[in-house]
């Protein structure tokens, strides 16, 4: 399982409701899994994302659980290229904490990037 997560290290930034995340991964091959060649496997997008998503609200905080996890697939990722996953809250309402996350992969520009993948997400946190 820890291999899934390889070179996952997320930096965090204080925002007006919480936290930011971020983490710039470079896969391994191993973690290069694609059933189409040279799409990242949606799937193991979409844990990635559930993964920085749940750090970016649980940072100083109680965890929370998943209940949604919306996640539209734009471009697809290439598997062994420079992938930044981002999280960030938007809105707060009691436990519940509304997130917008997305991958961002290099442009057709030296220094663009673009939003290939783009998440909302509702993480609710434990009934005290
Ligand atoms: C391949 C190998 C992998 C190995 C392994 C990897 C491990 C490394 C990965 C690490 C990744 C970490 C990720 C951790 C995060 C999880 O993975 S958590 C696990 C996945 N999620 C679940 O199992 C959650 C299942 N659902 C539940 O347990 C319950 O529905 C919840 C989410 C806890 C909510 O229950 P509750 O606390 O009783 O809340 P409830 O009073 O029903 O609702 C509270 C409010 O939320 C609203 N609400 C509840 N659910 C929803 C919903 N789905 N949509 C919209 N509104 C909702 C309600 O309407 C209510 O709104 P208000 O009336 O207050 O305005």
């Amino acid at each position: 399982m820890r291999s899934l997560f390889e070179g996952y290290r997320p930096t965090f930034k204080p925002h007006s409701l919480g936290y930011e995340a971020e983490s710039l991964l470079l896969l391994t091959p191993s973690q290069q899994m694609c059933y189409y060649d040279g799409k990242l496997f949606g799937g193991y997008i979409a844990l990635l994302m559930d993964r920085i998503l749940a750090d970016c609200c649980k940072h100083k905080d109680k965890p929370a659980f998943t209940a949604y996890l919306n996640t539209s697939f734009n471009h697809s990722v290439p598997p062994s290229g420079p992938m930044l996953l981002r999280a960030w809250p938007e809105k707060v309402e009691g436990r519940k904490v509304f997130l917008k996350g997305s991958v961002r992969i290099p442009g057709k520009e030296a220094h663009d990037w673009v939003d290939a993948v783009r998440t909302d997400a509702l993480f609710i946190r434990p009934k005290p």
